[in-house]
């Protein structure tokens, strides 16, 4: 992979560049973030936007896991890219698999939103922090680092999932009748979906380490086009677009294929021009679903260029593994493939499952 790097020659006035993406809500936003660049750049060049509903969106109860979780929401548009039925897709970087499939690459990360997730408490609430919450209160989230981190340090909470796209999931939380008293998302959703009046408090260590990628717009592309390359390249913003390398890096280290409750923040620290590196500061954790083990590295390190991003992710990921995050993965990696072929056994023997509704509305399987 190549450093995103400035611009070949333009393209042709009147060329048309088709881009895929998910239709929820977020994804068309982030879409149309991504296609008003472009349009900037490019104002001769037209950009049709190719929304479609993925295999996550559609089929809710199948055992995600059996599939390969994360790849649900993107396979479908890397099929169409691949094919030239699109030439890049905008992702939610943080939805992105770490391995992405062969003739597909990463092509621009966009300048970072705010990476940090976001309390949101129950319309009405008169609690401002989890701090605040009665024990026994019900935190609505269905992704197990959020889960994990927030049972560490506030083991008196509950947890409920809460699924569904930021609309569907806030509508949840503020139904009386639901169990919800606050449900925890990502900060960068909100702000981009001019909904940033319903963020509570931001969320940050030592209380919850935000997802790998969190906040950050991805574009893939085959990678073979080296004309959509330099078309989106100039789109990166190269602090966040190695500070996310870094990111996926350590996540590729530690995860082994499966995906894990991971917290990292990243912070890029350039160096006035005196000769030494731009730095990287990272602060990662692994824990245990419950919230009882725990692993947490930090540390500044140089950073220069791509390849220095990579050994970053890669480095501070080692030194979690020497330090026990290990046994941790295993223990998660064992109660997941118990869970499956529990799964396995009660739907051989149960009728199957009716369908959600579902819809183009549904987000991802929550990390
Ligand atoms: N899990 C789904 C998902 N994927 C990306 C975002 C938000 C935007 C982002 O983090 O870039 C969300 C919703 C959320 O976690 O609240």
């Amino acid at each position: 992979m190549s450093t995103p790097a400035d611009p070949a020659a333009p393209p042709a006035a009147g060329k048309v560049y088709r881009i895929g993406t998910r239709s929820s809500r977020l994804a068309m936003i982030q879409t149309n973030i991504v296609r008003d660049a472009l349009l900037a750049r490019h104002p001769d060049a037209t950009f049709e936007i190719t929304a479609m509903k993925t295999m996550g969106d559609k089929d809710k109860v199948t055992a995600l896991h059996s599939f390969g979780a994360k790849s649900l929401w993107t396979m479908e548009l890397e099929a169409l890219l691949l094919d030239g039925e699109v030439d890049l897709i905008v992702h939610s970087l943080k939805d992105m698999p770490t391995q992405l499939p062969s003739g597909c690459k990463i092509g621009s990360i966009l300048e970072r939103e705010d990476p940090r997730d976001a309390l949101v408490m129950k319309a009405g609430s008169p609690h401002t922090s989890l701090a605040d919450l009665p024990p026994g209160s019900v935190v609505g989230t269905s992704s197990v680092r959020r889960g994990a981190q927030i049972l560490k340090q506030y083991p008196h909470l509950k947890l409920e999932n809460a699924r569904g796209n930021v609309d569907t999931r806030l509508r949840k939380l503020d139904d009386p009748a639901s169990p919800y008293a606050c449900i925890i998302l990502a900060a960068a959703g909100l702000i981009r979906m001019s909904l940033t009046h319903r963020i509570t408090a931001y969320l940050s260590s030592p209380t919850l380490l935000h997802a790998v990628g969190q906040g950050a717009i991805g574009i893939e592309i085959r990678d073979n086009d080296a004309a959509v390359a330099s078309l989106v390249a100039p789109l990166t913003h190269q602090p966040t677009y190695l500070c996310c390398l870094a990111e996926r890096q350590l996540m590729r280290t530690l995860e082994g294929g499966c995906s894990v409750p991971i917290g990292v923040e990243t912070k890029y620290i350039p160096i006035a021009a005196d000769g030494t590196s731009d730095k990287i500061e990272m602060r990662a954790s692994v824990s245990a679903v419950d919230g009882t083990k725990f692993v947490e590295v930090d540390d500044v390190l140089d950073v220069d260029g791509e390849g220095r991003a990579e050994e970053i992710g890669r480095t501070m990921a080692q030194r979690m593994l020497d330090r026990g995050a290990g046994a941790i993965l295993a223990e998660i990696q064992k109660n997941k493939e118990e869970a499956e072929a529990a799964q396995a056994q009660a739907s051989a023997t149960a009728p199957p499952p009716e369908k959600a509704a579902g819809g183009a509305d549904e987000e991802p399987v929550d990390v």
